[in-house]
């Protein structure tokens, strides 16, 4: 490591050795619950984990950092027995353990919560946390207790009988923690558990994870903000390139040096108040309602997904004809981007199907660049101009089980350089695949390995990567950031940026605030399916964001006007 800060101090060494011997970082106050030593994981052609030494003391928050790829999740599924170690050691409570499965891990103790939740929508949260563990304290009245006792205990103002539906996604993420809490875990791993919360929310997570330290449980949780980790954090470790390259000590270090620890780089700022806005309108939408009957009708973009066993039941509920987008306008110039907050759950999915024509809406027109696509098929969309960084991208940005050069196909088939005179043009595709994974970065041992072997953010840059490249007119940014080092960051808000100067037009659609407020000219709240407000990036802060997000504020927010259709609810 060529940089080193006096906040900084050298990963422990990897053969196990006594606390306190001066040059490891790591108070040896508590116990430790968790000690890796010497993990290493291979994958073909690359080195995922090398030598990783980690001390994760008994009662503390211990952030894992490090760029994409750094090998963050192959560290952490070794230690929930997802993946198996080529060499190394796990020690849990002082005790060497080995993991065949997350069930073995599970018994030790150990509970993950994943990114993507796994809850059933429509059973109760009762019935979510009982699920697969009835033989725990069965499905009655013992299980309604033992639910309402963590709850309590931990703060985590769980409603047993609420349904998982009409829950938002901090709550969603509470009963996740719930669940692995009931399975007994005392040390809880959480994989980027602030990405789709709003500040307030994050606040409370926080919270959530100071009780749980208090009673004594152990968190380790992967994270890119770093601005959150100095906050909740007791111990940093910094993973790059696949190894331990410091722990840091979250009351003394700053952002910027986490940041030059992790890619080399300074934190980059999204804040940018050049105005390149035009008064050219590049997407106009008007009137756009949507009932849930209509985005029953929505078609997944790239993967064939299975059909939905429940399908049948899903159908009879739609008669309800709850609007999910209620009577939406709005217009986005050429040079323009225009930021939308809202809370995940309030419209935002079903506004970007219905600007790629995955759902079909009741009501309303689109028109891009002056041509009425509202009836246009997505093909046809994608060809006349729209770039889409989806906001799940292993749903609808990619193929995991194939070969990056052919996601470099995907959406754009007919365009070139995948296609020539009307014919694939393999060649074309693989060779721009080498130049997006060159010029973003795309850490891969080559293109064709399976979109499913990249690391998240790798996945993403790849995606970003795409869609930039077909110079679209108009694009759809569903958090074009999302898990991405502050380095890839900066890269990806310099090409959005870049693009824009050159007249692009830019719906931002992001649960990162900064990001939001940063990149946007023109911000506006969603809020249960409308547009409630409209905010001036220049003036509005998250806080206040937050807020009219969660529906708390009403009336006019400070640094925002009405919205277009009437009254700022
Ligand atoms: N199943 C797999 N097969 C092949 N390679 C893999 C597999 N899983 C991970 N890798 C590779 O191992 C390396 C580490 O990936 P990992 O997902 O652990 O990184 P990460 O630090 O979690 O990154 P991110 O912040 O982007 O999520 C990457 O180069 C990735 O491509």
């Amino acid at each position: 490591m060529s940089q080193r800060h006096d906040n900084f101090a050298p990963p422990c060494p990897s053969a196990p050795t006594p606390f306190g011997q001066g040059e490891c970082a790591i108070n040896a106050s508590s116990p430790p619950a968790v000690e890796l030593h010497g993990i290493t994981k291979r994958f073909p052609g690359v080195v995922a984990n090398k030598d990783i030494a980690i001390t994760v003391r008994k009662g503390t928050v211990h952030a894992l950092i490090g760029e994409n790829g750094a090998g963050k999740s192959t560290l952490m599924k070794i230690l929930y027995g997802m993946q198996k170690p080529d060499e190394g050691t796990i020690a849990v409570d002082g005790e060497q353990v080995t993991f065949a499965s997350p069930g073995d891990a599970i018994a030790r103790g150990i509970g993950m919560v994943h990114q993507h939740f796994m809850l059933a929508d429509n059973l109760t949260v009762l019935e979510n946390v009982v699920l697969g563990g009835e033989k725990l304290y069965g499905i009655g009245a013992k299980a309604r207790r033992k639910i309402q006792e963590i709850s309590d205990a931990y703060g985590l103002g769980v409603r047993p009988d609420a349904l998982v539906e009409d829950l938002g996604v901090a709550d969603r993420q509470r009963v996740e923690i719930l669940k692995v809490l009931y399975r007994g875990a005392k040390i809880l791993i959480l994989d980027e558990p602030t990405a789709v919360l709003v500040p307030q929310e994050v606040d409370a997570l926080f919270d959530n994870l100071r009780e749980l330290k208090s009673e004594g449980l152990t968190v380790i949780f992967i994270s890119h903000k770093l601005g959150e980790v100095l906050k909740v954090a007791d111990d940093i470790t910094v993973i790059r390139r696949g190894t331990t390259v410091g722990t840091a000590d979250p009351k003394t270090a700053t952002t910027k040096q986490l940041a030059e620890l992790m890619v080399g780089t300074e934190l980059p700022s999204p804040e940018t108040r050049e105005s390149t806005v035009t008064d050219v309108p590049m997407l106009q939408v008007q009137g756009l309602t949507l009932t849930e009957a209509g985005a029953a009708a929505a078609a997944p973009l790239t993967t064939a997904a299975p059909p939905d066993p429940s399908g049948t039941v899903a159908l009879q509920e739609i008669t309800t004809g709850r609007k999910l987008l209620d009577d939406i306008s709005l217009t986005i110039h050429k040079g323009e981007i225009l930021g939308i907050a809202g809370v995940e759950g309030n419209g935002q999915t079903e506004l970007i199907e219905a600007l790629m024509g995955l759902n079909s809406p009741d009501a309303g027109v689109i028109t891009l660049d002056g041509q009425n696509i509202s009836k246009v098929s997505v093909r046809k969309r994608r060809e006349g101009g729209i770039g889409y960084i989806p906001e799940d991208r292993h749903r609808h940005g990619l193929l995991l089980e194939a070969p990056l050069w052919e996601n470099r196909i995907l959406g754009h088939v007919t365009e070139a350089p995948n296609s020539k005179r009307g014919i694939l043009d393999p060649k074309g595709a693989r060779k721009d695949t080498e130049r997006i994974v060159r010029e973003y970065d795309v850490r891969t041992p080559g293109i064709d390995v399976t979109a499913a072997s990249l690391s998240g953010g790798n996945q993403q840059k790849l995606i970003v990567g795409r869609e930039m490249s077909h110079a679209p007119k108009f694009l759809i940014a569903a958090h074009p950031t999302r898990g991405v080092d502050v380095g890839a960051q900066a890269q990806i808000w310099d090409a959005i940026r870049d693009a824009r100067r050159e007249g692009l037009a830019v719906l931002l659609i992001s649960a990162d605030l900064d990001e939001l407020i940063g990149l946007s000219d023109t911000l506006k709240v969603m809020y249960r399916g409308r547009l409630v407000a409209d905010a001036d990036p220049a003036t509005i802060t998250p806080e206040q964001l937050g807020s009219a997000m969660t529906g708390a504020a009403t009336g006019q927010l400070e640094g925002t006007e009405q919205s277009e259709d009437g009254d700022a609810r």
